[in-house]
């Protein structure tokens, strides 16, 4: 396999022209049996080294920097920052034609899902919890937490995050739901399982400790490791620095947050981290809100967990399962596109500002979240 430069992998460009508005809202298809392994899940993506293209590259990633995760009531796309706020939220409501507000859509959707078995799918940071300066602080509410347990013990519901599985498990610290840490790459789910897994050598059955319950443990990564382990050494190194500049060891990705670097030391972060991966092929880089993510050029997102876990779950391929997954991210993006083109369930946007999404529904931060899970409650509890 040749592998020669990092790989940039934001998200493909998502089409301004979406589907016509909810036309998936139809009976879903079958769906044939899925392969959940690809022969090779290794991307091959050769690059040459020139310097011209780097510059190109380190540009781009500064773009992409800049437009990452912007202050809230500031259109995502738009660079006048005097723009008067009730422009702003005229330009939010018209976005909302496309994304409307799963809140006041909640009847359409559970009209939808009448009959349905639902399967949550959650991200964390930005959904669960409000965005903060510090992501060691980036603790839910409790209110948040009785939600999500509540809403855990009537469907079936699972955290996939770009943090740590434990990091995750620790901050939501609840054992009726199923984790999936680093993007995907690390899943404890029910041993329930169809053929899709069983025998992958890297999947393993084991008693899953923090919960005690029989499970699969699924690290499609594991080999990656080390390497993280150094190139986390490696970053801690060379943004020591710069002021403001944090990086998270998420086990199988690593994180260098820029959100309290002042931006005129952005480029030189981008810098530093382009030339640490130009020496390590198989990692790749990817962007979140103010988060530059190092991880493995695996064929492996959020997408595919959740495919993964619909499986384990032994959801997968039945008509009568109606998937939602909630999140703020463009990691989050690989699972609404799952979502969208297997014509499976409903991707939610969590977002202050208009963006463009795969997702079919949006909230406009965490407490909306909050109040849609309680909602989801009391409409199964009222239909017992
Ligand atoms: O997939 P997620 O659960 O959304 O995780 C994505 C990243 O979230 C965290 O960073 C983000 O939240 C921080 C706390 O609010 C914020 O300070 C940071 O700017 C955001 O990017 C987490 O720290 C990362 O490791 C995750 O990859």
């Amino acid at each position: 396999m040749d592998i020669k430069t990092p790989v940039l992998a934001d998200p493909a460009p998502i089409k301004k022209s979406r589907l016509s508005m909810h036309s998936s809202i139809l009976p879903y298809s079958p769906q044939p049996q899925r392969a959940l392994f690809a022969t090779g899940m290794l991307l091959s993506i050769p690059r040459k080294k020139t310097g011209v293209l780097d510059d190109v590259r380190t540009a781009a990633w500064l773009d992409s920097m800049k437009s990452s995760s912007p202050p809230p009531k500031k259109f995502a796309y738009d660079t006048n920052a005097d723009q008067d706020s009730s422009d702003v939220d005229v330009s939010y409501r018209s976005w909302t034609l496309n994304y409307p507000s799963a809140l006041t859509s909640f009847e359409q959707i559970t009209h939808f899902a009448k009959g349905k078995r639902l399967a949550l799918f959650l991200d964390y940071d930005g959904t669960l919890s409000p965005i903060v300066d510090n992501p060691d602080l980036a603790f839910m509410s409790d209110d948040m937490r009785s939600a999500v347990k509540d809403v855990a013990k009537l469907f079936p519901t699972a955290i996939i995050s770009g943090r740590s599985r434990d990091k995750v498990y620790e901050f939501v610290g609840l054992s009726e739901l199923y984790y999936a840490g680093s993007h995907g790459m690390d899943i404890m789910s029910p041993a329930k399982g169809s053929a899709g897994f069983n025998g992958h050598p890297n999947c393993v059955k084991l008693t899953d400790k923090q919960q005690g319950k029989e499970a699969v443990l699924f690290q499609p990564a594991s080999e990656f490791v080390s390497m993280i382990e150094e190139v986390f050494t490696s970053l801690i190194e060379t943004t020591k620095e710069i002021k403001g500049a944090t990086v998270e060891n998420n086990k199988f990705c690593v994180s260098v947050h820029y959100r309290n670097v002042a931006e005129k030391d952005w480029k030189t972060i981008a810098l530093r981290v382009y030339a640490i991966l130009k020496e390590y092929p198989r990692l790749r880089l990817t962007h979140g809100r103010k988060v530059l993510e190092v991880r493995p050029v695996i064929d492996w997102n959020k997408g595919k967990a959740v495919e993964f876990l619909l499986d384990s779950l032994g959801l997968n391929d039945c008509d009568d399962v109606l998937p939602i997954y909630v999140g703020d991210d463009r990691t989050d993006e690989d699972a609404f596109k799952f979502l969208r083109e297997e014509n499976r369930g409903y991707g939610i946007l969590v977002s202050s500002v208009p963006k463009e999404s795969h997702a079919f529904y949006s909230l406009k931060e965490p407490s909306e979240v909050m109040e849609f899970l309680k909602e989801l409650v009391t409409w199964k509890l009222s239909s017992l």
